[in-house]
Order: C-alpha cells, then sequence, then structure tokens
C-alpha cells in the first residue's frame, strides 16, 4: 500500500501531460460542432486559403447557426445567424468587444490608438469612439448633405470626362469627402497629393495586416523575436507604418497650421485639437491616429460604391427601373440630391441588394472574447475569436429566395429583403453588414448616404454598360473575383459609362460649376495644379 502513494504521485502527473499532448488540436467538449479536428493542429489542413466566407457558409449547413474551429490552440466561433449576432456581439458586449490581439497590427499602430483596430475596449477606446460618435451620428451627418451632393456632382463631372478611370474616382470622392469633414481640406483632382498618398499608402498597410495568414505570428508569437534581418516582414511592416505616420502626421499638421492662423472652418480635428485636454485625446500619436482610422474606414465606401457599378453593369433591368423612378421623382431639369433620396425606394432597395449580395465585409470584422459565456450549454471560451458571417446569413436559402439572384425588389416587398412565406429570424435587424456590439460601425450614416446620393446621380447621368472588346463582344464585370481579406473589393475592370443625353451632360457641369462656392472653405491649401484644375474647368462658369 505505502508504495502505491509515490507511484500515483508519479503516474497521475504524467497521465494528465500525456492526456494534455493528446488533446492537443482537438475541440473542447463545450465548444459549438465544427470539421474534426487533426492532432495538433486542428483545423488547420482545412482553413481556406481565399474567400473563407464561402467554405464558412457551407460548413454552416452542416454545423450549425454557431460553429467553431480550432487553429493550433487557438479557438475560432462563426456566427451564421442574426440570433447569434444577437446574443453574443450584442447583448453579451461586455464579453465580446475586443479584437484578437494581433501582433502586425500593434507593430504598425503601437498603444492601441487607433481605436477600430484596438484589443481592448477600455476607457482609451472608449474615449476616441465616443468623439467620432458625435461626428458621424445620422443626426449631426445631415449638415453634411450638401457637401456630400456636391463632391457628388464632381464625380458625375469626372466619370464623364475620363469615364475610363471610373474607379479611381470612386475613390477620389471618398478620399476628398472623408477628408474635408475630418481634415477641412479637400482634393480636386486623382493626381491631388493626399488621394495619391492614400492610394498609395493604404493598399500596402491592408496588405501589411494580410502578412499575418502567411507568417503566422499570432498563432506562435515566437516568430516575432526571429532579428529583422531574417525577417522581411518586418522590414515590410516598419516601412508601411513610416508611410502610414507620414500621411496622416502631414495632414494633422496642416490643420494645427490652419489653427494657428486663425484660419479655421469648424473640421472634426479642429474640434477635437480645441477640445483636447478635456476629451483626453491630446497627443500626437493619439490626433494623427484618430483621423487616420476615419480616412481608413471610410474606404470601405469606395468598395461599397464600385460593387453598385458593377451591379448596374451586370442587372441592366435593375438599372432600367431605378432610372423610371428617378425620372418620375427627379425629372429631367435638375440632377438628384441628397433630399430626393427618401423618395426613391427603388434605388435604396437596390443599393440593399448589391450590399446583400456581394457584402464588403463578409466576415466584419473579429472580435475576441475576453471572458467565459455558457449560452445554452454551448461555450464562448476567453480568447475566442468571433467572426460574423455576414456573407452566409445574406445568403442564407431558409431566409432569402434564390438568394444568388440580384432582385432588389426583395427589399419592396420586405424592408429586410427576407421571404414572406416563412418565419423570419426574430433577431434580424437592418444594417447587419456593419457589424454589432459595441464596436458596430460607426460610419453608418456616411456609407449609406453616400451610396444613396451616387446611385441617384449615376443613374439619372449616365447608363452603365458592359465592356466590348475588339470583336464587338460585351465582356461583363466578374462578380464572383473579388479580392479576398477582411475587405472583399471588386477588381478594376474596363466598363462603358454612356451619358444619357447632352442636356443632362450641361446640367452636370453646372452643378460642378456651383460647387465653388460650397466648397470654398475646404480648399485654401490646394496646390497650384488643383488650383489651376479649378480655374480651368470648374471657375469658368
Ligand atoms: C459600406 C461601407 C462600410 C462598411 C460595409 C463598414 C463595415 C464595418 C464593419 C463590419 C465594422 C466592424 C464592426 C464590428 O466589429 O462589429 C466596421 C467598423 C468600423 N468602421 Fe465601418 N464600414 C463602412 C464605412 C465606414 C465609414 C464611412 C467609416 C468612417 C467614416 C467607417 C469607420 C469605421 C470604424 C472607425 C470602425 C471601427 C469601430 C470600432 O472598432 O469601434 N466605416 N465597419
Amino acid at each position: 500500500m505505502e508504495n502505491l502513494v509515490p507511484a500515483a504521485l508519479f503516474i497521475l502527473p504524467i497521465a494528465f501531460l500525456f492526456k494534455i499532448f493528446l488533446d492537443l488540436g482537438s475541440r473542447d467538449a463545450h465548444l459549438p460542432r465544427g470539421p474534426p479536428t487533426r492532432w495538433l493542429i486542428g483545423n488547420a489542413h482545412v482553413f481556406p486559403s481565399s474567400h473563407p466566407h464561402l467554405t464558412f457558409s457551407e460548413w454552416a449547413r452542416e454545423y450549425g447557426d454557431v460553429m467553431s474551429l480550432k487553429i493550433f490552440h487557438k479557438t475560432i466561433i462563426i456566427l451564421n445567424s442574426p440570433t447569434a449576432i444577437r446574443e453574443i456581439i450584442d447583448k453579451r458586449n461586455i464579453s465580446s468587444s475586443n479584437r484578437p490581439s494581433m501582433v502586425i497590427g500593434k507593430r504598425l499602430i503601437p498603444n492601441d490608438t487607433n481605436f477600430g483596430m484596438a484589443q481592448f475596449a477600455d476607457e482609451n477606446w472608449k474615449i476616441h469612439r465616443k468623439a467620432v460618435a458625435g461626428l458621424l451620428h445620422h443626426d449631426n451627418f445631415k449638415r453634411y448633405a450638401e457637401l456630400q451632393t456636391a463632391e457628388s456632382h464632381q464625380l458625375m463631372w469626372d466619370l464623364y470626362h475620363s469615364p475610363d478611370r471610373w474607379f479611381e474616382h470612386i475613390h477620389r470622392f471618398v478620399v476628398s469627402f472623408a477628408s474635408i469633414i475630418v481634415y477641412g481640406k479637400r482634393s480636386p483632382r486623382l493626381e491631388s497629393l493626399d488621394v495619391t498618398q492614400f492610394l498609395t499608402v493604404h493598399p500596402q498597410f491592408m496588405e501589411a495586416m494580410n502578412i499575418a495568414t502567411v507568417v503566422p505570428v499570432d498563432l506562435f508569437p515566437i516568430l516575432e523575436y526571429v532579428p529583422e534581418v531574417f525577417a522581411k516582414w518586418k522590414r515590410q511592416v516598419k516601412n508601411v507604418r513610416g508611410m502610414h505616420e507620414a500621411l496622416y502626421g502631414r495632414l494633422l499638421d496642416e490643420v494645427q497650421g490652419r489653427l494657428k492662423l486663425g484660419a479655421g472652418n469648424g473640421c472634426f480635428l479642429e474640434d477635437i485639437i480645441n477640445r483636447a485636454d478635456d476629451l483626453g485625446i491630446n497627443t500626437r500619436e493619439q490626433l494623427l491616429n484618430l483621423g487616420g482610422v476615419l480616412l481608413q474606414g471610410s474606404d470601405t465606401s469606395s468598395a461599397a460604391l464600385q460593387n453598385l457599378v458593377f451591379c448596374l453593369v451586370c442587372y441592366p433591368e435593375a438599372q432600367e427601373k431605378a432610372f423610371q423612378e428617378v425620372e418620375r421623382v427627379v425629372g429631367s431639369d435638375r440632377a438628384p440630391r441628397c433630399d430626393d433620396l427618401p423618395n426613391l425606394p427603388y434605388i435604396r432597395a437596390l443599393v440593399e441588394e448589391c450590399n446583400r449580395l456581394r457584402p464588403v465585409d463578409p466576415l466584419a470584422l473579429p472580435h475576441s472574447m475576453n471572458q467565459d459565456e455558457v449560452i445554452d450549454g454551448v461555450l464562448y471560451p476567453k480568447g475566442a475569436t468571433i467572426f460574423m458571417n455576414i456573407w452566409g446569413i445574406m445568403h442564407d436559402k431558409r431566409f432569402f429566395k434564390d438568394p444568388d439572384d440580384f432582385e432588389p425588389e426583395r427589399f419592396i416587398k420586405h424592408p429586410l429583403g427576407v421571404r414572406l412565406d416563412v418565419e423570419d429570424d426574430p433577431a434580424r435587424r437592418a444594417n447587419l453588414m456593419f457589424g454589432g456590439g459595441r464596436r458596430v460601425c460607426p460610419g453608418i450614416a456616411f456609407a449609406q448616404s453616400s451610396l444613396g446620393i451616387n446611385a441617384a446621380n449615376f443613374i439619372w447621368t449616365f447608363r452603365f454598360l458592359p465592356h466590348q472588346d475588339s470583336s464587338g463582344k460585351e465582356v461583363f464585370p466578374d462578380m464572383s473575383n473579388y479580392t479576398t481579406g477582411v475587405t472583399s473589393n471588386p477588381k478594376p475592370t474596363k466598363i462603358r459609362i454612356v451619358p444619357r443625353s447632352q442636356k443632362r451632360m450641361d446640367i452636370i457641369e453646372r452643378c460642378f460649376g456651383e460647387t465653388a462656392r460650397i466648397f470654398a472653405p475646404f480648399e485654401q491649401e490646394l496646390s497650384s495644379d488643383d488650383l489651376i484644375f479649378n480655374k480651368t474647368n470648374r471657375d469658368c462658369f
């Protein structure tokens, strides 16, 4: 008997360690179901290398509305229904509002000063979020309607004069409008410094964020200690960080310079700088990244607008119906304005359908659990990464009839586009594609009004047609070849943009001329080339 005690003391820890060893990569009993795991690697061998939302949506049919994956020791939970999002993201937002720790994100922007990427939804995050909520809130945003309409009219002018560059013109629209409200300055040309720099830096920033899918630093943080000379990714990240700080630092300096001269125009950052100490946003790093995150966040609107154009080309019947509506409501004697939007229900439905068919962030942005939660016996463990499968929810055959078809009418028949012959998921709500809980996108009003005003103007002004190759054959945009990554963007593609009539183009020329008065306060720092552009093209009217 006395020999058994030392033996047990020896065997039990070994058995325990052996059990842990055998369980490596396996799924805990209380986790949601998911594909079978393999020892050590879990589901790493089946994790999709691109467009994961498509595979997740197939798996959802087998494993249900909440499912889990193991990638080595990490747990990923995927939410495939509005109810699942409501339960964990909306209702338990105290537990589910962190973002996963991202080694590369922290190297790009240290100290969590980019509140969209900030790991912790803590006091620091709250301060930034609150400041931005005031700016972007629907009620406040209404005051930008005239400016947004003016930028939209310039976009139509740009499309008329150089339709081949349609893809970039949309980026200019978004960068210029976002920097009016954030930095109090606009960009009249594709070649304007802020546009060219943003379009250089931002894609590299997003690419750098994607490095973690190739070099698994988040899974194996030990890789961080590889010396820079052997780690190309570290040099790449350092370079992007330098460019990022140079761009947003310069924009901040311009706002500070304007304030010193007493020439402020009431933009967001001027207001923040004036209240810096009260708000607790007073370091250069904080101010620089607060502006930066808004410009970066707004770029999602470019992808949504480019997607809208793809849909107009690919679905000519819907384009024609939308034209009939805008013609009836606005007529042919003036271009659409923001105040027309409430009277254009088909255009609203068309925009909703574009977003449903190809949501820009098909998996939203990842959240992370900061404490365990158990719902109906299912464990959402501390540290798990949570994805909302927006694409899957928007293509769920249980609720959307023929979900791969483009049918704006579904949003006329039902405000959320779902079938009328089945009982809907009771937790479905508008704007699911903007995420949920405390981290829900603060840019919804910006995004919706940009889409609405441009959809109306696009359709009123032009016909969007497929490109014709040298043999005259029509080549349509490829709606299944979008980029993969956090955002799923259409790729630059040739199309034809044909004015509906000379009368409409004359109206657009006149509207463009009228923007001079509206834009004046935001054109204080234009370069000489920008001034020449305005003088020769706009201010001669
Ligand atoms: C169609 C356009 C847009 C889409 C589809 C979109 C989508 C999203 C999604 C899915 C999230 C993550 C929400 C979550 O974690 O639950 C997000 C976050 C965010 N978005 Fe947007 N967004 C759009 C436009 C904008 C615009 C125009 C801005 C700024 C002007 C913006 C700024 C942000 C910021 C700052 C965050 C981070 C919020 C936080 O972490 O607290 N977004 N967006």
